[in-house]
């Protein structure tokens, strides 16, 4: 069973770490500035100064960035690249219940939620969140660092530049281009291209920053 230590405390870690656990991962703990208890039963190893001795004790340990995102900060990717600049590996992670299909190509880190359907021919980046029932259909190009929130769909043939999050339960027409750091709001349609970075919101979405 291949072991893998969670990066962050917080509600967003606690999700990885189910899904973790139902992937058939051992899980050797989480990383935070402060301890919060144990997580899912998931125990605390320390701040992140304690990554290299994990290490030293589970060799080969994998690792996984459990710090959500809800904006357009690049912080989740730079934590993943200081990280594996340690030595770890930063495998992408499937729940069982979600449904990835055929020549789909996820990038290191990317995490994918239960009830996540992906469609084939779509590629992400590394360090992408594809939460919990979103729809990442055919033909899709997603960069590094986006975050699909809970119920998003985005029709086929989609571009999403990096580091750009659309919000919960936001819809993107097909073959429409979002630039990269960008935040859709929750419940936005996009219905043209973005080319601009910005806070986009409403039915169609309209830049309000
Ligand atoms: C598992 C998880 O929890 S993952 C996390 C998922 N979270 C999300 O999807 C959150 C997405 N964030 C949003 O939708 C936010 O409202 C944002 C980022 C779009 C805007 O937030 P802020 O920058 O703080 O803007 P603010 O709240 O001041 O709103 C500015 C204006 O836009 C409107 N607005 C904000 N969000 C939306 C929205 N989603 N749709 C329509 N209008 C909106 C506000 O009503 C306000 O209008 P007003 O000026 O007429 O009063």
């Amino acid at each position: 069973m291949a072991s893998i230590v969670v990066v962050g405390g917080g509600g967003h870690a606690k999700v990885v770490i189910s899904v973790l656990k139902k992937a058939g991962y051992q899980v050797a703990g989480y990383t935070d500035r402060q301890d919060r208890g144990p997580l899912l039963g998931i125990p605390w190893l320390g701040g992140d100064g304690v990554l290299l001795g994990v290490l030293g004790t589970h060799p080969g340990c994998g690792a996984v960035i459990g710090v959500g995102k809800i904006d357009t900060a690049r912080l989740r990717l730079a934590l993943q690249d200081d990280i594996a600049g340690l030595g770890f590996d930063f495998p992408v992670i499937v729940s069982p219940h979600a449904m990835i299909n055929e020549e789909v190509t996820l990038g290191a880190g990317t995490v994918v939620f239960d009830g996540v359907v992906v469609n084939s021919g779509t590629e992400t980046g590394r360090a992408c969140i594809l939460n919990t029932n979103s729809t990442v259909e055919h033909d899709c190009r997603l960069g590094d660092n986006v975050h699909i929130a809970p119920g998003v769909t985005l029709s086929g043939g989609v571009v999403v530049g990096r580091n750009t999050m659309i919000g919960t339960g936001a819809t993107v027409i097909q073959s429409v281009s979002i630039c990269e750091d960008c935040m859709i709001g929750a419940g936005s349609t996009v219905v043209r291209d973005i080319t601009v970075p910005g806070t986009y919101v409403g039915s169609p979405a309209r830049r309000i920053k």
